[in-house]
C-alpha cells in the first residue's frame, strides 16, 4: 500500500483575474475550492493512475468538514486524524494577462502532542512493501523532524519512503535512502550554491545525491521538462507545448506518476515518462490532471537518453 502523508492539508482557492493590483479591489473571473496540500494532490494522481494509496494527515474544524466534503467526490481512500484547530485556506491567484501565479499559503492548524501521538500509532503497522510518501509545509507545533523522525519510524519496519522537501532538510534524507528525491532545478542548484549553464552540470549536481544515498533522482524543470539521473544514464523528458493553465501540485504529479508506477513495475524509465506526463497534464489543468489529459500528455513525451 501507499500511505501519503499531508501533515498540513488545505482548502485551495483558486482564483482567476485578468490582473492582479496590490492595494486595490481586484475581482474574480473565476473561482473555485479544490481539496489541496501536497500528498493529496499525490494521492489524486495515484487514483486517476488506478493506483490504490490511503491519505493520511491532520484535519480540523468547519474548513476540515469543508475539505472532506470537496475530497469526497473523488473517492480517495483517506484515513485522516481529526485536530481542535481548522484546516487552512490557501489562496492561488493567476492573473491571466500578467501571465503570473501567486500564492498565499496559511499556516495551518496547532497539533497538540495527543492528536500527534494519536497520529504516529496510524504508521505502526506499516512495513515491507509499503511506501510513504510525504510532503508539504507543517502546521504549528509539528518538530521540523517531523517527517524524518517517520521515516526512520517506518524504514526500520521494511517501509520505502517519499519526502518532497528542500535544503537542508532534503540532504537529511538522503542517508536512509529515499525512493526517489524530485528537487526542482533552482532547489538543485542551491543545494550546492551553484547555478547551472548545461543539463550536463545538472546531472553532474543530481549524481552527488545518488551518492549520498538516494535511490533516483529526478530533476524538474517546469516548461523544460525534467531529467531522470542513475549512476551510469541520464534521460529526458521533454515539456510538451500546451496551454498552462494552473501548475499548482506539478510537481507532486510528477512524484505520484513516478514512485506509483515504480511500485508497479521497478522500470525507472516507464515511471518517469508517466511521472512527466503527470506533470505536464496537471500543468494544463484547472485542478490535478485527470486520466484523460495524462494519457493525452504521455502521448506527446518522448524520453531521450543524455549520458
Ligand atoms: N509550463 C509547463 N509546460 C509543460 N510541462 C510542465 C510545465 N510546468 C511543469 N511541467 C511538468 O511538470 C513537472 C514538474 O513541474 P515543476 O518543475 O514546476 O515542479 P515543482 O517546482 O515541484 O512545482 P510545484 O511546486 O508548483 O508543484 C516538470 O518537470 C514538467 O515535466
Ligand atoms: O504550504 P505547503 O504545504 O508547502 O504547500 C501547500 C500547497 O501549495 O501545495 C500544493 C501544490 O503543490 C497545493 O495544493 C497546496 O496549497
Amino acid at each position: 500500500m501507499i500511505y501519503t502523508i499531508t501533515a498540513n492539508p488545505s482548502i485551495d482557492y483558486v482564483l482567476q483575474l485578468k490582473d492582479l493590483t496590490t492595494g486595490k479591489v481586484n475581482r474574480t473571473t473565476s473561482d473555485v475550492k479544490l481539496p489541496g496540500g501536497k500528498g493529496i494532490n499525490v494521492s489524486r494522481i495515484l487514483k486517476e493512475l488506478n493506483i490504490d494509496s490511503t491519505a493520511l494527515g491532520f484535519v480540523g474544524g468547519s474548513t476540515g468538514e469543508m475539505f472532506k466534503s470537496l475530497l469526497s467526490q473523488h473517492e480517495l481512500k483517506t484515513d485522516f486524524t481529526n485536530v481542535h484547530e481548522d484546516t487552512r485556506i490557501n489562496v492561488k491567484i493567476n492573473a491571466i494577462e500578467q501571465d503570473e501565479e501567486t500564492e498565499i499559503n496559511g499556516t495551518g492548524p496547532a497539533i497538540s502532542n495527543e492528536e500527534k501521538t494519536s497520529f504516529l500509532k496510524q504508521l505502526e503497522s506499516v512495513g515491507t512493501g509499503d511506501v510513504v510518501i510525504m510532503s508539504g509545509s507543517l502546521p504549528k507545533k509539528l518538530p521540523d523532524t517531523f517527517y524524518l523522525d517517520i521515516a526512520k519510524m517506518i524504514q526500520e519496519n521494511g517501509a520505502d519512503f517519499v519526502i518532497d522537501t528542500t535544503g537542508q532538510a532534503l540532504l537529511d534524507t538522503l542517508p536512509l535512502h529515499p525512493l526517489v528525491v524530485k528537487p526542482n532545478h533552482h532547489e538543485l542548484a542551491e543545494l550546492f550554491n551553484t547555478t547551472f549553464n548545461s543539463d550536463q552540470e545538472i546531472i553532474d549536481h543530481a549524481r552527488k545525491l545518488l551518492d549520498k544515498g538516494a535511490k533516483h533522482v529526478l530533476v524538474s524543470m517546469a516548461g523544460d521538462g525534467a531529467l531522470l539521473v542513475t549512476k551510469d544514464h541520464a534521460y529526458k523528458a521533454n515539456a510538451p507545448k500546451g496551454v498552462v493553465i494552473n501548475s499548482v501540485g506539478a510537481g507532486d504529479s510528477m512524484i505520484a506518476g513516478f514512485a506509483g508506477t515504480f511500485m508497479k513495475n521497478n522500470d525507472p524509465i516507464e515511471s518517469f515518462h508517466i511521472g512527466a506526463a503527470c506533470g505536464s497534464a496537471t500543468a494544463f489543468s484547472q485542478d490535478i490532471a485527470v486520466k484523460e489529459k495524462i494519457d493525452e500528455v504521455y502521448k506527446a513525451i518522448s524520453i531521450s537518453e543524455l549520458s
